[in-house]
């Protein structure tokens, strides 16, 4: 059995998938197979993807994925060596952003989106604790469309741990996460469609 067998619904109770340092709950699908499909389809249509542009290893590169990024006012951030500035909300965003709330005990004041079109593109190693996030804070992961495999990996020790995030579900990072554990979307060869996932994230 894996993981997502076990938390197909959210209400059931959630386990820490994480053995130690840090606090991560895979809630499973939250959405219906056809709310998840709309968002999924306006999420593509809607938001203003553009490719990512970072720094990696002191070299400027462009990421094939594309990302949007949202927040509740134009603030800049600061993010692999990039400095962007958010546009605001747009009503879908508001929307989606409030059933996230609604299965967690944290509210969000951002969001970064990101659209994986084939399988060959994904997310290597990193966490997630630029100086503009509070620091512990918490992040909503909301996945729609192609299943990935979504993987853990302790900075000390090498443990990994991965599990698979479902079109309409919702993935919780908290606590020391970042600090101790990197994360990652590794690319696949298998033929899976487009993804996007929106990262609600708590800026400072
Ligand atoms: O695509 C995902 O689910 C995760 C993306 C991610 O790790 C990030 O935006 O920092
Ligand atoms: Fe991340």
């Amino acid at each position: 059995m894996t993981f997502t067998d076990l938390f197909e619904n959210d209400g059931m109770k959630l386990v820490n998938l994480l053995p130690r340092d840090g606090e991560v709950n895979y809630h499973g699908k939250i959405l219906d197979t056809v709310t998840a499909d709309r968002y999924l389809d306006k999420c593509m249509s809607e938001l203003r993807w553009e490719h990512d542009r970072a720094f990696i290893y002191g070299k400027e590169i462009t990421t094939k994925r594309k990302v949007a990024w949202y927040a509740d006012a134009p603030v800049s951030y600061t993010y692999s060596g990039y400095t962007k500035v958010a546009l605001v909300w747009p009503d879908l965003l508001r929307e989606i952003k409030q059933v996230v709330e609604s299965h967690c005990t944290d509210v969000f004041n951002s969001c970064l989106a990101n659209v994986y079109s084939v399988g060959e593109e994904g997310m290597s190693w990193h966490s997630d604790a630029e100086k503009d996030l509070v620091e512990n804070g918490t992040i909503a992961a909301l996945s729609l469309g192609g299943e990935r495999k979504f993987s853990f990996k302790h900075k000390q020790t090498g443990e990994t741990v991965a599990l698979c995030l479902a079109h309409g579900s919702l993935l919780i990072m908290k606590g020391i996460t970042q600090k101790h554990w990197l994360h990652s979307l590794p690319k696949t060869r298998k033929n899976v469609g487009p993804r996007v996932s929106l990262t609600f994230r708590q800026m400072r």
